[in-house]
């Protein structure tokens, strides 16, 4: 999933906004719930309801993914459209781990009802899939909703981490560099987007990002029991 980094090489747009929601970025990739897990303090049933809470999640990723998929095939330039459908293959991965996961956990995934803030995430995941959304906007939500669980594994598997050896394989499934470097391919195609872009579709990419990163936060709140 090899991709030129777009956006001339300098400082991306996404890259500023990084730094300029540095406390809202650093409160989805540095939440407490995966503090927990990189110091080994982790309640198994957060860990399980995560898990429970997660796969439905993705389940609605799916076509979501799809939706972008088909707006990057209307204004496909440098190949996004491979990157996008390797992105539906990355998913349809999670998914077969996620079963194998739960059957490790004991989590009976059939039966599962989605909580309060999945639903409202997966609601707004349903909003972006609206024909008056751009693609500019799709893909910058894919993007950061991507990059948020790449950081905060890669997080837990860093020098110095107490990540308990039984949750190793769960932070490899995001922290690992394939998944970094394929989520700076993403991040290179939404620069290469924004540059493009109209100050709306911007700014309105923009809120899309912090909205983004607030529902990560409450799925962690939601995951510790706290929503
Ligand atoms: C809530 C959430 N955000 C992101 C991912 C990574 N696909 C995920 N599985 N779940």
């Amino acid at each position: 999933m090899e991709r030129k980094q777009e956006g001339g090489g300098g400082i991306g747009i996404t890259e500023t906004w990084l730094k300029k929601h540095t406390l809202l970025y650093k409160g989805a990739t540095r939440h407490p719930f995966i503090l927990s897990i990189r110091d080994g303090t982790v309640d198994l049933s957060s860990f399980k309801r995560w898990l429970g809470q997660d796969y439905l999640f993705v389940r609605n990723l799916v076509p979501f993914v799809a939706d972008v998929l088909q707006k990057s095939s209307k204004d496909d330039k440098d190949g996004d459209m491979e990157v996008v459908l390797g992105g539906i293959t990355s998913l349809s991965d999670e998914l077969t781990w996620f079963k194998n996961e739960a059957s490790k956990w004991d989590v009976m995934l059939h039966g599962i009802a989605p909580q309060k803030t999945n639903q409202d995430y997966c609601r707004f995941l349903e909003s972006l899939m609206s024909t008056e959304v751009d693609y500019t906007v799709a893909i910058t939500a894919f993007w950061a909703i991507e990059t948020v669980y790449q950081k905060s594994f890669a997080f837990c598997l860093e020098d110095g981490s107490k990540t308990p050896a039984e949750l190793i394989d769960t932070c490899q499934r995001w922290g690992n560099e394939g998944f970094g470097r394929y989520c700076q391919t993403l991040q290179g195609i939404a620069n290469g987007c924004l540059e493009k872009a109209t100050d709306d579709i911007r700014s309105k990419a923009e809120a899309t990002f912090i909205r983004v990163l607030e529902f990560e936060i409450e799925f962690c709140n939601m995951s510790q029991g706290r929503d």
